[in-house]
């Protein structure tokens, strides 16, 4: 398809996400608010004109799904509804290709601070391991960013937030001598690694921000995860 207006934006934002998910730097920088499980949730405390923009980071594994099949439920504008539980309406404004859409969708208020809502372009990519050998990493990637406006975009009194997402997979297989050559989900494990920028946009105590993070991205990567194994669980595996 003919190059979008935001084609050089994406490839560049991706490509930004995919270094530093290879990195995973989890430095001593990175404050564990959320340590349950396989799953740990890190932030960074940052603030920009006395806006709270803590960076967070989740990193997850999950048995019985993989990198696909994670990006594919995150991404798929059909099915966000069911598992993002702090949506009030979701839509499509825009397909730039089969794999690029423009998102516009309002949450829910959370007590004191106004309604929020997002503009962005949603990317699925897989990025096969470029080098001959075997081992070299392999991932799908959703990235989630804002755009300032679109023709579509319905007029409204909410703060619109700012924000720069990305969901980077890795699958393992265990290997094949441990089965007899198929492949089941007992065989298969996820690595998640959730990264959110975002500028909540409006003022909002930073108290209050730093407890809504606290308490809602930890529901949202358990609540998101499970929503997959659950869809995915007698289907065939997505490799
Ligand atoms: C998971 C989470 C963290 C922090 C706050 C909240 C929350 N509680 N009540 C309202 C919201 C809220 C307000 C505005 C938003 F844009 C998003 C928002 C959250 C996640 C994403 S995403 O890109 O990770 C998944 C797509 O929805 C996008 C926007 C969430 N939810």
């Amino acid at each position: 398809s003919p190059k979008h207006k935001y084609y050089k934006e994406i490839n560049e934002v991706i490509a930004e996400h995919i270094k530093y998910a290879a990195k995973l730097d989890i430095d001593n920088t990175w404050e564990l608010i959320h340590d349950e499980g396989e799953m740990k949730v890190f932030k960074r405390e940052m603030e920009e004109d006395g806006m709270v923009v803590d960076p967070l980071k989740a990193v997850h594994t999950v048995k019985g799904i993989t990198g696909h099949e994670v990006c594919h439920y995150f991404w798929n504008p059909d099915v966000r509804m069911e598992w993002e539980g702090t949506l009030e309406s979701a839509q499509v404004l825009d397909w730039f290709s089969e794999d690029t859409c423009v998102c516009y969708q309002i949450h829910k208020k959370v007590w004191p601070t106004t309604q929020r809502e997002a503009l962005f372009w949603t990317q699925i990519r897989h990025v096969p391991n470029e080098d001959e050998d075997e081992d070299g990493p392999d991932y799908w990637i959703v990235c989630n960013y804002s755009i300032p406006d679109h023709d579509k975009c319905p007029a409204s009194k909410n703060v619109r937030i700012n924000m720069n997402v990305a969901m980077v997979c890795e699958t393992s297989m265990e290997p094949p001598s441990s089965h007899d050559g198929e492949i089941t989900r007992d065989h298969i494990t996820c690595r998640i690694t959730y990264a959110a920028n975002v500028n909540p946009g409006g003022w909002a105590p930073a108290s209050v921000l730093r407890a809504v993070y606290k308490r809602e991205y930890p529901k949202f990567l358990k609540r998101f995860t499970q929503y997959v194994m659950d869809q995915t669980k007698d289907k065939p595996i997505m490799f």
